[in-house]
């Protein structure tokens, strides 16, 4: 056992102790305990048995990963919307977790997500949904050129309306991120779009399954003729959550009025 001190830039976790099983995910257990100094102590201290060497290193990448590429990058142009959502996927979302794609598409998310998500033992799993077969087909012939045969068998593809994702997600589950890229598939049949009535109830099954330090990702394109609208469904849905349960925000530009418009929604 090793007793590791950590020099955040929140005065909340000054030591801590980790487990090699946990190695994967202190990333995200060192980012919550910066950010809720309530359960900090409790959720990074447990176990330990890694070098105090790699902790440390990981802990230099969470805070350089997790804000200066991600945060610093958005806010000064080098990174787009969508690099930051994985940016900040990857420090809630750890090896052996279960994920939901609720808009595969071409399946880059799809894929990003079962590389955050593999480990070697084969547990993690990722669930995608498309309304469209088309987008269903693309996502799985994209991982089966991009992911191993090991990782590939971890992906669970659904081509419903998402609004349905409670009937394909095993009862029980306790997902990690739900992620939504909403809109119409580029490169695809744009009439086959995502509408503010299907996408709330998506939100509403997915707010349920989410498990406790789970986030629920909505990235909305506002420079299509619905698209505001969606927005505005989108954010009335987030305001009504409770503050006691749920932490949103949004992240806009606000000089480019048909930039995206991410809306994360991080359950305590
Ligand atoms: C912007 S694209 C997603 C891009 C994708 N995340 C990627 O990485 O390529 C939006 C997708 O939402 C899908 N979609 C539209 N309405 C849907 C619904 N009700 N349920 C599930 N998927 C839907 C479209 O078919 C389209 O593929």
């Amino acid at each position: 056992m090793a007793y590791l001190r950590f020099i955040l830039p929140s005065p909340v976790v000054e030591k801590a102790t980790v487990s090699p099983s946990i190695f994967y995910n202190i990333r995200r257990r060192i980012l919550m305990a910066a950010h809720f100094p309530l359960r900090s102590t409790k959720q990074v201290r447990g176990c330990c048995a890694v070098s105090e060497s790699s902790v440390s290193e990981l802990a230099q990448e969470t805070f350089l990963k997790g804000f200066e590429e991600g945060f610093m990058g958005f806010i000064t142009g080098k990174k787009r919307v969508t690099e930051l959502a994985h940016e900040v996927w990857r420090n809630i979302v750890g090896r052996g977790d279960s994920v939901v794609d609720a808009t595969c598409g071409n399946g880059h998310d799809t894929l990003a997500l079962l590389q955050m998500v593999s480990d070697k033992s084969g547990s993690g799993f990722v669930y995608g949904i498309d309304i469209q077969s088309s987008a269903i087909e693309k996502t799985s012939s994209l991982l089966d050129t991009s992911a191993d045969l090991d990782q590939r068998k971890l992906v669970r593809l659904f081509s419903i309306c998402h609004s349905r994702m409670e009937e394909v997600i095993p009862k029980g589950a306790t997902v990690r991120l739900v992620a939504f890229n909403l809109g119409y598939l580029p490169g695809g049949d744009k009439s086959i779009i995502t509408t503010p009535d299907t996408t709330l109830k998506a939100l509403q099954a997915a707010s349920q399954m989410l498990g406790s330090g789970g986030l629920i990702s909505a990235m909305v394109y506002v420079g299509h003729p619905g698209g505001r609208n969606e927005l505005e469904a989108v954010e009335t849905f987030s305001s009504g959550l409770s503050p006691e349960a749920w932490i949103c925000c949004k992240f806009e530009t606000l000089n480019r009025s048909s930039g995206p418009v991410l809306i994360l929604l991080f359950k305590k």
